[in-house]
């Protein structure tokens, strides 16, 4: 079939076609197209539009009545001209002869800024890569980011440009590079258009996350599933962050009253959630940067001696005004976790080996002697089985020693990450025999990379958890 020749009506509101270009010119994108138009009494303007819906110039972005001259006129469709009324429905006729109307000719005009992001490159590009929409981007603050196929490289500078002259709230469009850092999971970028700046602010959970994109790992597309999380967490309740990031889970657990003890590997990571902790006025939360293995020992013999000081007060609680007598507000500190987060999907489950012994020397702090149940352990990883479940529990016997039976084990199904790899979320309540069993010796804690420090804030020393740790840092 022949391609619709440019005089046909749904063409002309399409760009001029340019394809090959590789360095943007804006002013080759004006057009001209001529409309026909009524001229009406104002006062009839109204009804006319009404009446005639279906005769008038629908195109998205365009609003069929326009200034003209010291009034308004109303733009029909594509196709009428002041010569040729034929494609008007008798309806329409009548109330133009009826409202004395005149019908003028219009030129309406555009330019680079009337175009969207696809018309624009599906002018530009080759006909053989139009199939698809490289304008497609995530944003993570003020930064979009592509992964753009091969063969899109040679138009990557001027998809970027495009991109970012479209939204006025970007100021950076990169392309990621290379696969994933396999430790830390953030991705090498390449600027193709605006500000050098990687240095972003999102907002998520009710929380402010300040950090490095091209630093540290960030997924907006996982903002629900570290929803449905902090969910189960009760105020009170401690939580420990095994592979926290910048805090998605951590900071937002600890504003809902939840004490939470989080940890990452990655320097530049752990830096962006001390930040993020203070940005947000957390009092609950407190930040380290171990290895995770090292970690879920680290922490469990850290929240029992937490436990043993005083109740943290949250000395950026607001106080009502109305209500001056309100006591501060207090949380008590749990001497056992109620629920681990482990989120390193690519690897978390082998990790599960930690919790052999966790709470040898602490079992007293548990049922039967205390109302305390062992803690949820609620471990992210990938699988290419559908359905999962055998695969999944198979690797949580191996790297757990005990094996689970189907019915412990929740299996919550994230999202797809490629098209034969699934993420889930496996939940389960840690075996009082791996919990208790004797610790061996490679359980033994790692040195940190770096020592923790707390966030300095004025009010540090008032806080029970950060007073606790400002007296003892951790090695
Ligand atoms: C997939 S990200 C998840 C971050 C965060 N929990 C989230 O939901 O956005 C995994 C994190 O694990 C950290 N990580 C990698 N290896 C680790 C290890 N051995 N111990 C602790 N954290 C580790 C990475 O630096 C990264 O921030």
């Amino acid at each position: 079939m022949d391609p619709p020749s440019p005089s046909t009506p749904g063409m002309l509101l399409r760009p001029p076609v340019f394809r090959g270009m590789k360095v943007l010119d804006r002013s080759v994108f004006r057009k001209a197209v001529d409309l026909a138009a009524l001229k009406v009494d104002p006062k009839n303007l109204g009804l006319i539009r009404k009446e005639c819906a279906q005769d008038l110039l629908r195109v998205p972005r365009i609003a069929p009545i326009v200034k003209h001259d010291n009034g308004k006129v109303i733009l029909l469709k594509l196709g009428v001209t002041p010569e040729d009324l034929s494609p008007l429905q008798q309806k329409t006729k009548e109330l133009i002869a009826k409202n004395n109307a005149e019908i003028i000719p219009y030129k309406f005009e555009v330019d680079y800024s009337f175009w969207t992001v696809d018309d624009i490159l599906s002018s530009i590009l080759p006909e053989s890569l139009l199939g698809e929409t490289p304008g497609g981007y995530t944003a993570v603050g003020h930064i979009a980011h592509l992964n753009l196929r091969e063969q899109y490289l040679p138009y990557k500078y001027l998809i970027g440009q495009v991109i970012l002259d479209k939204n006025p709230t970007l100021r950076t469009v990169v392309n990621k590079l290379d696969a994933i850092d396999t430790v830390y999971r953030n991705f090498k970028m390449e600027v193709l258009a605006g500000d050098d700046d990687f240095w972003v602010e999102q907002s998520e959970s009710g929380c402010r996350f300040q950090f490095d994109f091209s630093k540290v790992y960030w997924n907006t597309r996982l903002h629900t599933e570290h929803d449905r999380l902090i969910s189960l967490f009760q105020r009170g309740e401690a939580v420990c962050d095994v592979m926290a990031g910048v805090g998605p889970f951590a900071v937002p657990a600890g504003k809902n009253g939840v004490i939470v003890l989080a940890n990452d590997l990655n320097p530049d990571s752990y830096k962006a959630m001390v930040n993020n902790i203070s940005l947000n006025k957390i009092a609950y939360t407190k930040a380290y940067n171990m290895d995770g293995r090292a970690f879920i020992h680290h922490a469990a013999a850290e929240l029992e001696e937490l436990a043993q000081g005083p109740p943290i007060e949250n000395p950026f609680k607001k106080r009502s005004r109305t209500k001056p007598r309100q006591p501060v507000e207090v949380v008590s500190i749990p001497p056992t976790f109620q629920h681990y987060v482990m989120n390193l999907p690519a690897s978390a489950l082998e990790f599960l080996d930690a919790f052999k012994g966790v709470y040898h020397t602490r079992r007293h702090l548990f049922k039967p002697h205390t109302t305390a149940e062992l803690p949820m352990i609620h471990v992210y990883c990938f699988t290419k089985e559908d359905p999962p479940t055998q695969d999944l529990l198979g690797r949580i016997k191996e790297a757990l020693g005990w094996e689970m039976k189907e019915e412990e084990v929740r299996m919550h199904y994230v999202r797809k990450v490629a098209p034969m790899k699934d993420m889930y979320c496996c939940s389960f309540r840690l075996p009082a025999e791996v919990a208790f069993a004797a610790k061996d010796a490679q359980y033994v804690d790692i040195v940190p990379p770096t020592t923790t420090t707390t966030t300095t804030t004025t009010t540090e020393q008032r806080t029970g958890l950060r007073a606790e740790s400002a007296k003892r840092p951790i090695v």
